[in-house]
């Protein structure tokens, strides 16, 4: 853990813990000054000297108690900093294909609750567990200075206390892995709940997501119960055997001074010792849930850490604007779904990928993106391999439309120049107008200054593309990779975006998922995908004329949009 924790608070914990020590030892040294200042005081000695000795190491032990605290809270704030651009800096590199709904649920909760815990380690935790090894050494050293036999006895319970926290932890430990799963699973299935509302109600499955979320609640509070179950006998263990140690000095001290070689002022004096003895270690066993639950944090945070960020190449200057896959194999999480996948689209030309759904359509496009990383063969734009550009140099060769188009909190006009923050106003309307975006300006109340997104006016699925259309022209990208909408559009929609479309195609190559006929018959080269493979290539007329998977595809949507026109 110390390892773990040296890589998240830096150069600051040894520092930290140099002033934890040396307020532990001063602690020890102000007990321990009890005894002579009792001794003096109760026998009538003079005991100005040591008073003034007292003050003088209370006063010290005060101050390492601020610098200690200065130096926990700055610790803390700093780790708190560090851990978010780190974790920041780290998933910005993680391959695109990482952002899993359920992984963006768990990374949130990591962010926000994961590193205050983390935090509270050098902030509140890290004194206490010092403390409490440091304390009891000191006072045990202290009072073999006084009195050897009840430093004996004290000495003499330490294994028993030692082994009644290691048996506590090892019971906890156990749980802690069950524990953690159960509210990883709960947050995940909160996350799902709200965002699935839509779907859950359109199907009237609300009482299955209820259901859904209930179960996940019941897991976490049994993981609880059982939890707690096994804890409690360890926590009551400790405190036992903590009580044990005072008792077992209490009446080694009695009978020492009953038998007349240990004075009554210094009795007492020992006995307010030994209790500072026992003190923080109980308070140890309090905290230590809390630090396995830090624990549990950073060790989540170290593992978002270690996951392989995507390398990013030397660099690389583009020859053209072409794309070429070549004995693509690729798999998501050992199942196969792309296999010895070749093409090639040569400059300002447009392929048009076709294939039955989950034949890897999507994919072939999210590896040209570099989303992921082919698991064999090569992918190469503009005569590279994608792996060999820099992250930002691939993205500048490429627009990217795909169906599910994301609208960011900001205006209209925001949305479009996300496609080039440096472009002028005129650049942005221009190809707003031309993406047929002006259409929806001037029917939104503020035109292009409305709001949109998640908080703001929300567009219909066919103005969403239009508005990603906007983009990927504003950004005038090389090559385009284009999700055709499949979902039925109104014909003024439709008009609209095959106009937005044909803009935005020209002069550039083109590899588009396509769906409708129109798109299919106009490509200069069409690639039909079946499982994951190529199963024809060539152009319209060649694949009819071949007379198979392509002939069969054209003839059944051809008919199915005849049935669609003449009803
Ligand atoms: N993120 C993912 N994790 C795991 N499997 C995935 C993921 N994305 C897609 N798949 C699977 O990979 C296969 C190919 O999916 P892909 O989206 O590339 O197909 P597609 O041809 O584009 O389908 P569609 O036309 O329905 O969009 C499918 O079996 C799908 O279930």
């Amino acid at each position: 853990m110390i390892r773990q924790l040296r890589a998240v608070l830096g150069s600051r914990l040894p520092r930290h813990l140099a002033w934890l020590v040396l307020y532990g030892v001063l602690q020890g040294v102000t007990f321990a000054m009890l005894v002579p200042v009792l001794r003096a005081l109760l026998s009538g000695e003079p005991a100005g000297g040591w008073l003034a000795a007292f003050a003088a190491v209370v006063a010290a032990t005060a101050l390492a108690y601020y610098v200690q605290s200065m130096y926990g809270y700055r610790t803390g704030l700093d780790a708190m900093r560090g851990l978010y651009h780190r974790l920041g800096d780290h998933v910005a590199a993680l391959p695109i294909g990482w952002f899993s709904s359920d992984r963006v649920g768990r990374l949130s909760q990591l962010a926000g609750k994961g590193v205050m815990d983390v935090m509270r380690i050098p902030a509140h935790m890290l004194q206490v567990v010092v403390n409490a090894a440091v304390v009891p050494l000191t006072v045990l050293a202290c009072m073999f200075v006084f009195d050897w036999r009840l430093a004996l006895a004290a000495l003499a319970t330490a294994p028993v206390i030692w082994l009644a926290f290691r048996w506590t932890g090892s019971l906890t430990q156990r749980n802690d892995k069950a524990m953690d799963d159960a509210a990883a699973e709960a947050t995940d299935r909160v996350v799902e709940f709200a965002r699935q509302q839509a779907v859950l109600r359109a199907f009237g499955r609300v009482g299955e997501g209820h259901r859904l979320l209930d179960d996940a609640l019941i897991e976490q509070r049994r993981a609880l119960r059982s939890m707690l179950r096994t804890a409690l006998p360890g926590l009551g263990a400790v405190a036992l055997t903590v009580q044990l140690a005072f008792t077992v000095v209490l009446i080694a001290g009695c009978s020492l001074a009953l038998g007349g070689t240990l004075a009554a002022p210094e009795l007492i004096g020992l006995l307010v010792l030994a209790v500072r003895f026992t003190e923080p270690l109980l308070t140890a066993a309090d905290v230590a849930a809390n630090l396995r639950l830090a624990r549990g944090s950073l060790s989540r945070i170290n593992q978002v850490m270690a996951e392989p960020a995507l390398p990013s190449g030397a660099g690389a200057t583009p020859l053209d604007a072409s794309i070429e896959l070549s004995g693509v194999c690729f798999s998501y999480d050992g199942h196969p779904v792309l296999d010895q996948v070749g093409f090639t689209v040569a400059p300002r030309t447009m392929t048009a990928l076709v294939g039955p759904s989950g034949s890897g359509k999507t994919t072939i496009t999210r590896l040209i993106a570099r989303f992921w990383d082919a698991g064999s063969g090569s992918v190469r734009v503009g005569g590279h391999d994608v792996r060999d550009y820099r992250p930002e140099e691939l993205m500048a060769q490429l627009s990217i439309v795909f169906q599910d188009v994301y609208l960011f909190e900001g205006t209209l006009e925001d949305n479009i120049r996300l496609g080039r923050p440096a472009a002028t106003d005129e650049e942005v309307r221009q190809a707003a107008r031309l993406a047929r975006v002006d259409e929806i300006a001037t029917r939104l109340p503020d035109g292009w200054q409305t709001r949109v997104g998640e908080a703001g006016a929300t567009l219909s699925g066919g103005e969403r593309q239009r508005v990603s259309i906007a983009r990927a022209l504003l950004k005038d990208a090389p090559i385009i990779l284009l999700d055709e909408a499949t979902a039925a559009l109104d014909p003024e929609n439709e008009t609209a975006l095959v106009q937005a479309l044909t803009a935005l195609t020209k002069d550039r190559t083109l590899l588009v998922i396509a769906h409708r006929l129109q798109t299919v018959a106009e490509a200069d080269q069409i690639v039909v995908l079946d499982r994951g493979r190529v199963a024809e290539l060539g152009t319209h007329e060649q694949l009819l004329a071949e007379d198979g998977r392509y002939a069969a595809f054209w003839t059944e949507r051809a008919r199915a949009q005849g049935w669609r026109l003449a009803g």
